[in-house]
């Protein structure tokens, strides 16, 4: 019955007078009129409605049936409608494509009210404020960002998400955006609607869902306040966070949207974070993206170094751990705390600890929905038994970690809530609060009274069938209950006559009277209203036992943590001794000494398929060499080695050992990669442009703290062009930025390059030629590799041999020629002084004329004789 119906100007704009609308459709728009740009699902009995324009929307999006109903207004209404036991799958659906949902639930009393029942929207549901576990992913944080666009080319940045408890701000150069966003990674931004189209043009280039704010939210004064009463404190002193008053501003909007999504305040948001540039390492988009942190390059969750790591038994470990692993601190104390604990744990508590971790719920998020009362009674019970297992976490023999003692401290479940919990919530309740089943039994005596009039009700009826068969002498008399007319005494019509006289008829039968007594009605009232009371007591119980456990959300929310951090912990001891990797030493001086270090992703793969050992190979850079110009064949092995070593950068800089038997790491401040090239379609870019466009970025940001991966730069236009590039990037990258320097190239060459810079030095990749074909060895070995073996590859891939054999031919003139005609063009040779201009006539006859020494009349000489020069020139 799928009927295509369009929706009529008139229908579709909710801002149209609401004259000649039904009530209830009057109260429909009124409140659709507050949520413009959003789904608005309307309840109605058993259903999520949607109507008109939202109604088109939903029904495209949703794959739902439109249809038609009635009239208001004068226009027939298009409406589409979900079952209500249906919504989270359709939420889910929604916000996967970026959409958001007003849930508008009917709240008045249906019995009492006059017109269309009371209905308010009670949560706005969004891709950053997600809070339902259903529509949450259990290793990713849903995160709201707010940026406010300030004067100066700076940026104030606020964001959090609505399941942990903290909010962070920033403040970044204009510029710098793109990099806090690929770090922040939002799932929703907002901004403010006065931005100027440029602005908003970058930041709708964002993949993820950003919405225009009025501008009066983004108030610094308004912010500033907001974030003292969220946080309950006088001063912004602690936090050093008082002059940030752009990020206040993005604060305010963002505190406003939360709490308006929520429908109410966020009490369990009382931490604070300033994120200042500069303190953590660098890590922009593209180095996450090749290197394959947390998706691979085809956009899936494994195999990344992320999903090699992370052996975390809880989610709220995995979600700390994906952190850590992007934001590592450019001062090492932080990773050497975090060293030290796993050294510790390592030597034996790690498995003890981590069995006990296991089935541990998610307490960040639990607290979270405790305190926005949407919590479910089965996660009250799940967060019981965790808060009795953590009681088993008893501290462990911590050696020195400092960190581990920190953790064990804020390991002690609030002292009360286990028990309350235990006291108020039946061990196995029902999934949701509404049908009841809930609340324990002796929690309440007047639950207790009206659950066992239930309970005790067979009985009863029992008991006053015998009683009235004995006082009326009918043995087939039958007391009975139906949904229509509730409690009644059967008599069969041959019995009639002996029913007493306070029998009251209730209903005729062909072969039977119905009747009820004042005694079974008083029963009736009792047992029909108490089922319904029994549920409304429960409800009103819950609500209790909420505000009872707002008490506990601080210490709730400190527990988290500490479960998350000893699980990551945990994790990274276990994976240090699973994958045999060694303790990093942080040292003062510049440099990257990796001792046989191994890319840790490739390697599990490669045991996984059997496809043999990895080789392990040394890195050295220093102070003094700083850079290695990297050849050798196709599949040699290149690129996986500079990956590898800044794998291993990063791993260190983030407090875990490393794939590796040694690595001193001198201070690093950020990891810039150029690998690979992929044409950005999306953006408009060709492969060229983005090749040159990420080198420049690189060019301009690199410092000699920086580690730098270039792989085969140029290789996007013609062979000069690209050859002349990358000679010029290596060169800049040496004499100025002098970064940490891996620089894979095909270009024979920059081989020679090393011969100049004395910063940098040749090294290949082995491979051996065994006949025609080619053996890798995957070894780095020092030098500049002696040939190509491209043919060899080509070969090896499986193009035709006739193609082969036709490219050898080739090959073999081409060398050949070349070596005839070769001319000596130095690569490297600054660029020549632009030669001196030879002088004008005028020119030299001006240097002849010293104005001092000419009389009034040889001035004016010498200038008619200028004139004449310059008329000729
Ligand atoms: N050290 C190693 N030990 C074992 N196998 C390795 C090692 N390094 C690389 N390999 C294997 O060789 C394959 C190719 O490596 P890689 O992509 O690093 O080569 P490359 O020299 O960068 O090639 P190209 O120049 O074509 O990009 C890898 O996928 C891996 O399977």
């Amino acid at each position: 019955m799928s009927e295509k119906i369009r929706v009529t100007p008139e229908t579709a704009n909710p801002s149209k007078p609401l004259a000649g609308h039904t009530p209830m459709m009057m109260q429909y728009l009124g409140i659709k009129a507050d949520y413009p740009d959003t789904l608005v699902f309307y309840r109605m009995g058993d259903f999520y409605e949607v109507f008109f324009a939202d109604a088109e929307k939903a029904a495209r999006l949703l794959d739902i049936t439109l249809t038609k109903r009635g009239q208001s207004a004068g226009e027939p209404v298009v409406m589409a409608g979900i079952p209500f036991h249906a919504l989270e799958g359709y939420l889910a659906k929604l916000i996967k494509l970026g959409e958001s949902v007003a849930i508008c639930e009917q709240v008045g009393d249906v019995a009492t009210s006059k017109g269309p029942v009371e209905r308010k929207v009670v949560r706005v549901v969004t891709p950053g404020t997600l809070t339902d576990t259903e529509l949450l992913n259990d290793k990713t944080e849903s995160i709201l960002l707010a940026v406010h666009q300030g004067a100066r080319n700076t940026c104030g940045l606020a964001w959090l998400s609505v399941t942990q408890g903290e909010i962070n701000l920033a403040h970044c150069a204009s510029d710098e955006l793109e990099t806090w966003l690929a770090r922040i990674a939002p799932s929703e931004l907002l901004y403010n609607i006065d931005v100027t189209p440029a602005f908003e043009q970058r930041l709708k280039a964002q993949r993820c869902a950003a919405s225009a704010r009025p501008a009066w939210q983004f108030d610094p004064a308004l912010g500033a306040r907001r974030l003292l009463e969220q946080l309950k404190v006088a001063s912004l002193a602690s936090w050093n966070a008082e002059s940030l008053g752009e990020a206040h501003a993005a604060a305010s909007a963002l505190l406003g949207y939360a709490e308006h999504t929520q429908g109410r305040a966020l009490p369990h948001v009382q931490g604070l974070q300033v994120v200042r540039s500069g303190e953590l390492i660098e890590l922009p988009l593209t180095t996450r993206r090749n290197l394959e942190l947390t998706q691979t390059l085809r956009g899936e969750d494994s195999p990344t170094l992320f999903s090699l790591l992370d052996s975390c038994t809880t989610g709220m470990g995995s979600r700390a751990l994906k952190s850590w692993l992007l934001s590592p601190r450019r001062d090492r104390d932080q990773a050497a705390a975090r060293l030290e604990a796993i050294t510790a744990l390592r030597s034996g508590p790690q498995q003890t600890l981590r069995a006990r971790l296991k089935g541990c719920t998610d307490v960040e998020r639990i607290t979270a929905r405790i305190a926005l009362r949407q919590v479910r009674p089965r996660e009250l019970i799940a967060l019981k038994d965790t808060l009795q297992k953590t009681e088993l976490l008893a501290p462990v023999d911590t050696g020195l970690s400092a960190l581990l003692t920190k953790i064990f401290e804020d390991l002690q479940p609030p002292s009360g809530c286990a028990e309350l919990l235990g006291h108020c919530i039946l061990e196995e309740p029902a999934a949701l609060i509404r049908d009841g089943g809930v609340i324990n039994h002796g929690c309440d005596a007047e639950l207790d009274e009206l659950r066992a009039i239930q309970t005790n009700c067979d009985g009863f009826l029992l008991d006053l069938e015998g009683r009235e068969k004995a006082r009326t002498g009918i043995a087939n008399l039958r007391v009975q209950f139906n949904k229509v007319h509730g409690f009644y005494i059967e008599v069969t019509q041959g019995q009639t006559g002996k029913v007493p006289d306070d029998y009251r008829r209730r209903q005729t039968l062909k072969n039977a009277e119905r009747y009820i007594t004042p005694e079974l009605k008083a029963f009736e009232d009792k047992a029909l209203s108490a089922q319904e009371r029994a549920l409304a007591r429960e409800k009103w119980l819950y609500e209790q036992l909420l505000d009872q456990l707002q008490d506990f959300i601080p210490a709730l929310s400190r527990l988290a943590r500490a479960i998350a951090s000893l699980d990551a912990l945990c994790a990274l001891a276990e994976r240090s001794l699973t994958l045999n990797w060694a303790a990093p030493v942080f040292v003062r001086e510049p440099c990257i000494d990796i001792a046989q270090g191994r890319h840790p992703v490739v390697e599990a793969r490669l045991a996984e398929t059997g496809g043999g050992s990895f080789i392990a190979n040394d890195c050295q850079l220093t102070g003094k060499s700083r850079m290695q110009v990297i050849t050798g064949p196709n599949m040699g092995g290149k690129s996986t080695y500079m990956r590898q070593v800044a794998i291993i950068v990063l791993l260190a800089s983030v407090g875990s050992y490393v794939p590796a038997s040694g690595c001193r790491l001198g201070p690093i401040d950020a990891i810039h990669t150029r690998i690979g090239a992929a044409d950005d379609v999306a953006n408009a870019q060709s492969t060229f442009m983005l090749e040159m466009t990420e080198a420049a970025q690189i060019l301009h940001a690199a410092t000699p703290h920086s580690l730098v991966l270039m792989d085969e730069i140029g290789r996007g236009t013609s062979t000069f062009d690209g050859l002349a590039l990358a000679g010029g990037i290596a060169a800049y990258l040496h004499n100025k930025t002098q970064a940490f320097t891996l620089f894979a190239t095909h270009y024979f060459e920059l081989t020679e390059f090393p011969a100049r810079h004395h910063g940098a030095i040749n090294v290949h990749v082995s491979a051996v030629e065994s006949g025609a074909d080619i053996v890798f060895l995957h070894h780095i070995e020092p030098g500049p590799a002696s040939k190509s073996y491209g043919v060899a590859v080509a070969k090896l891939a499986g193009v035709p041999a006739a193609v082969v054999n036709h490219a050898r031919h080739a090959l073999n003139a081409l060398e050949t020629q070349q070596n005839e005609t070769r001319a000596q063009i130095d690569l490297f040779a600054p660029p020549p002084q632009a030669a001196a201009p030879e002088l004008s006539a005028v020119d030299k006859a001006l240097v002849t004329i010293d104005p001092d020494a000419l009389s009034p009349r040889e001035a004016l000489d010498a200038l008619y004789q200028l004139k004449k020069l310059s008329a000729v020139a």
